[in-house]
This record gives C-alpha cells, structure tokens and sequence, in this order.
C-alpha cells in the first residue's frame, strides 16, 4: 500500500469544534441558539441510528436539536403540517427530513416545502438551481464534505481532471457542479459511461458515488490521483466502500477509507449549514468561508 489515508473523522471532528466555537459566539450574539430540526418517519433501524448520532453532534455543537420521530403510517398531509410548522418557528434554523420516507409519502412534495433557507441538506430544486448558477444557498452535505477533504488535500483546485461516478442529486450532480465551480475540467460518469476504466484513467480526483461495494477497481486509477469514496455498504464483516480499497491504495495518492472517510464529514457539513442558517436566519455577520 503507497497511498496516504485521508482522515475525514479527524477533519470532522476539527470542524465541528470550530462550529461549535462559533455557535457558542452566536448564542451570545443573538440571545438564542441555533436549531436544528430533524423529522424521521419510521423505525428504519439504520436511519434511527443515524437521527441519533446527528442529534448527539447537534448538542455536542452547541446548538438546539429538534426531534421529531412519526410513525412509519403517518400521512402525507400531518408530515406536510409538521415542515409548516417548523417552517415558521423561529426557533428552527434548519429541516433535515431523513431519508428515505416510507413508499406512501411523496418525498419530492416534502421537500419542496421545506423553506429553502432553512434546507440544511441543500435537497430543496432552488438550492440545486442556486449551486448551479453561483449563488449562496445551501450544498448538499456529503458532496460539500468531499470538496472539503479535496481542498485540504490538494490546495487549488484549479484545472485538475475530475471525474464523479454517481448522478444522484444529492452527490453526484451537486459534486460535479461544485468542482466545475472550483476550475476543475469535470467528468460526470454514471451506470450507461461507456469505458468507464478509460475515463477514470485520466482523472487526478475520482469520486465515488454509485452505491455498488468494491466497484472502482485499482487498475483503472492513474497513478498518484486522489480518491473520494462515498459508498456506505453493508457487507458480511462490516462497512465497505464504493472504490475496491486494497488495490486502489496500491495506485491512488490519497483515499479516503470506509468508514472514517466522507461518513463523518456529512454529519459536520449539516451542523455547519445549520450554522451558517442561524446567522443569515439572524441577520448576525459571519465569514462563511472561514468555517
Ligand atoms: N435528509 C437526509 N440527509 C442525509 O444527509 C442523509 C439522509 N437523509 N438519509 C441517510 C443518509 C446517510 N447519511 C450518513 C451520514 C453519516 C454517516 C456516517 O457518519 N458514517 C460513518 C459510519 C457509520 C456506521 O458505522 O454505520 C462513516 O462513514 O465513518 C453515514 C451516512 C446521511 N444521510
Ligand atoms: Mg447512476
């Protein structure tokens, strides 16, 4: 193994203390914290785990954790109220609606109600339309935290060939509008690329977002390129990536490993985006770059 490991639970960890540090200074600044809101419909014992482990960040942040836990029936129109009303309590910086929803419920109808300065998660159609044109709004957490463990890596961004697997529109699309931003030359790659192995081959940073355990493979990496691997899977004997990780550390410069990688930045970029809510929610100045 040649490649460096990138520590995202360490830089996570760096920036939720730095959040918290500033939430701290807003609480004194505005008179009240900053909240988050998190809605989870169902016992999907993964997502119950994962509402848990935001809510704990939340408080360890200094800010005000929401919970609001329906039963997996709950209709369409009572999860319609509940966005309503934490749409307009002032005490609600930012609405994470935990996905997925149970098969009944419209998760589009859902979160296009939600306030879009209030969308944390960066799902809502005027945050993408926001991203994609350069204006301030509110990005996606985990491809945000995926540009953040690149630009810690790799400084300047700047003309270097990007290649993303995935066109979700919660990673993929906004991963690839977010290094396209940053002057990347940005290749967005998907299930119907033709000679996928070709494209990678030319890429110094490869994101992967396909959902698919082990599926980038080593060989197909230029040597020396940095590897973002976003793929969460759950196999016999643990957690596994979307990148083939003992013969991509032989080739790449730097990977980001499973768990311990993008996992944690997700959590730190929500509690950020909250953050930086409550000081556009406040009218309180706050240097959004420096975060
Ligand atoms: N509205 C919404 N927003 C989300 O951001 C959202 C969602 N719905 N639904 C589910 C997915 C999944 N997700 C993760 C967050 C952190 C880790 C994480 O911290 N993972 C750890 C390991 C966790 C473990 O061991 O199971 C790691 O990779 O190191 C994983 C997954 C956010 N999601
Ligand atoms: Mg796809």
């Amino acid at each position: 193994m040649t490649a460096q490991i990138i520590d995202g639970k360490a830089f996570a960890a760096a920036l939720r203390a730095r959040v918290g540090g500033v939430a701290t200074a807003f609480e004194t600044a505005s008179g009240r914290k900053a909240g988050l809101a998190v809605v989870l419909v169902g016992e999907d014992p993964a997502s119950a785990v994962y509402v848990r482990s935001k809510g704990k960040a939340t408080l360890a942040a200094n800010m005000a954790s929401f919970e609001h836990k329906l039963p997996a029936d709950t209709a369409q129109a009572d999860l319609i109220a509940l966005v309503d009303r934490l749409n307009a309590d002032p005490a609600v910086d930012g609405i994470l609606v935990q996905l997925p929803l149970p098969a009944h419920l419209d998760e589009q109808a859902v979160l296009l109600r939600i306030n879009p300065n209030k969308d944390v998660d960066g799902f809502h159609p005027v945050n993408a339309g926001r991203l994609a044109t350069g204006l301030p709004g509110f990005v996606p957490c985990t491809p945000l935290g995926c540009l953040m463990l690149l630009q810690d890596q790799l400084g300047d961004l700047s003309g270097k060939e990007a290649v993303v697997i995935g066109r979700s529109n919660i990673v993929g699309k906004p991963m690839a509008a977010l290094l396209t931003a940053a002057s990347c030359t940005v290749t967005l790659a998907h299930s119907r690329t033709r000679d996928l192995a070709a494209h990678v081959s030319r890429a110094d940073i490869v994101v992967a977002a396909v959902g698919r355990a082990g599926f980038v493979k080593g060989e197909w990496l230029k040597p020396g390129a940095t590897v973002i691997d976003v793929g969460i899977n759950r196999v016999e004997g643990g957690l596994v990536g979307d990148v083939e990780f003992d013969s991509a550390a032989c080739v790449a410069g730097a990977i980001t490993p499973v768990p311990g990688g993008v996992g944690p930045m997700t959590i730190a970029c929500l509690l950020r985006n909250t953050l930086v809510a409550a000081h556009r929610n406040a009218g309180v100045e706050l240097d959004e770059a420096a975060l």
